[in-house]
């Protein structure tokens, strides 16, 4: 099985993109990982109402989910999982055959209700609104507890 994370925009945050790369890096020692930057949307102009800007960039990330993808979106309003129940549904998709499990995180005006539509489940990392920065690197955390929950390793000490 095969991991996309399909987002919006640059990790311009130093702290942020070491910490992206670190976790990535160790993700990438269990399974392929492939990450998608979209361009985020500017608002400058007239037209660029918030709206706009979060119908574009949706547009933009539907394009992009590989075909016979398993689509989790994260979204604060989602579903709150525990890592051992995360590791546990990445575990099923990999027993199962699923080809990609792909994961979509927003810019910083969220997803539509169209993209929330289309995902398979939606997942929050935590009730509280992350910069879309901050969620990348939180989601890489928790891929990487999660393979190594499913490999019983002494990385998440519960
Ligand atoms: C700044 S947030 C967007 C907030 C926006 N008001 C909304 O309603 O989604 C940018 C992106 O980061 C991700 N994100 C932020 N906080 C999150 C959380 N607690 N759980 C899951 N994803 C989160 C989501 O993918 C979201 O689309």
């Amino acid at each position: 099985m095969k991991l996309t994370i399909l987002c919006v925009g640059k990790l311009s945050l130093p702290f942020l993109k070491e910490g992206r790369d670190e976790y990535r890096q160790r993700l990438k020692r269990y399974l392929p990982v492939d990450e998608i930057e979209l361009k985020e949307e500017k608002r400058g102009g007239k037209k660029a109402t918030a709206d706009f800007v979060r119908n574009h960039e949706a547009e933009a990330l539907t394009a992009r989910i590989p075909a016979g993808s398993y689509v989790i979106g994260l979204d604060e309003k989602g579903r709150r999982l525990s890592s051992e129940k995360l590791a546990a549904n990445l575990e099923r998709h990999m027993n199962q055959g699923t080809a990609n499990v792909c994961l979509i995180i927003g810019g910083a005006y969220g997803l539509t209700e169209a993209l929330r539509q289309r995902c398979d489940s939606l997942l929050s990392l935590s009730d509280m609104t992350m910069t879309h920065q901050m969620a990348r690197m939180f989601l890489y955390e928790q891929l990487y507890r999660a393979m190594t929950i499913i490999r019983r390793e002494p990385y998440h000490n519960s």
